[in-house]
């Protein structure tokens, strides 16, 4: 599935380019809501980020494509598989800037961890 996003003034670092930290919150949220998605009536928790790779900088008025896919589907945990790509203003295309794994858990009433159901389909590969 793809999300889509603007990087404001209010995104950047003192240097003038995009703050780690708020693509950290992104991915955090867009790849939680995706897998919410997929997983209607489970409760989910981020257990990990693997694998995170800062690649480009981007600046301000760049529009930013997560595409959020699942990759692994275990007992109680699914990881995400996250690629960022920017549209620079002025740009004719995109590139890829960041990329991470992200892995949730389901967890029930007391909290703790409970096994997933198993998808006959994701609905983040049909959109
Ligand atoms: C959307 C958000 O931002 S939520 C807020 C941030 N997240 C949190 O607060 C979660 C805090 N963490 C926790 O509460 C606990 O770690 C729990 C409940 C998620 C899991 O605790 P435990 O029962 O000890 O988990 P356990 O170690 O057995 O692992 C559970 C699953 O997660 C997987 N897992 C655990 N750690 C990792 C890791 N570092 N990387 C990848 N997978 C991991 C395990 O492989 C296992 O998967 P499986 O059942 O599919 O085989």
């Amino acid at each position: 599935m793809n999300t889509y996003t603007i990087v404001r003034p209010e995104h950047l670092n003192h240097h003038g380019y995009l703050f780690g930290g708020a693509m950290l919150r992104w991915v955090d949220e867009y790849a939680w809501l995706v897998a919410s998605r997929d997983f209607q009536g489970c409760t989910l928790v981020t257990v990990a980020m693997e694998d995170l790779q800062f690649r480009k900088r981007a600046v301000s008025g760049s529009i930013l494509r997560f595409e959020i896919l699942p990759e692994r589907l275990g007992n109680s945990s699914v990881r995400y598989r996250v690629s960022v790509f920017a549209d620079a203003p002025g740009a004719s295309g995109e590139e890829e800037i960041f990329s991470t794994g992200v892995t949730f858990v389901g967890l029930d009433e007391k909290g703790e961890k409970k096994a997933l159901p198993r998808l006959d389909h994701f609905r983040s590969r049909m959109d």
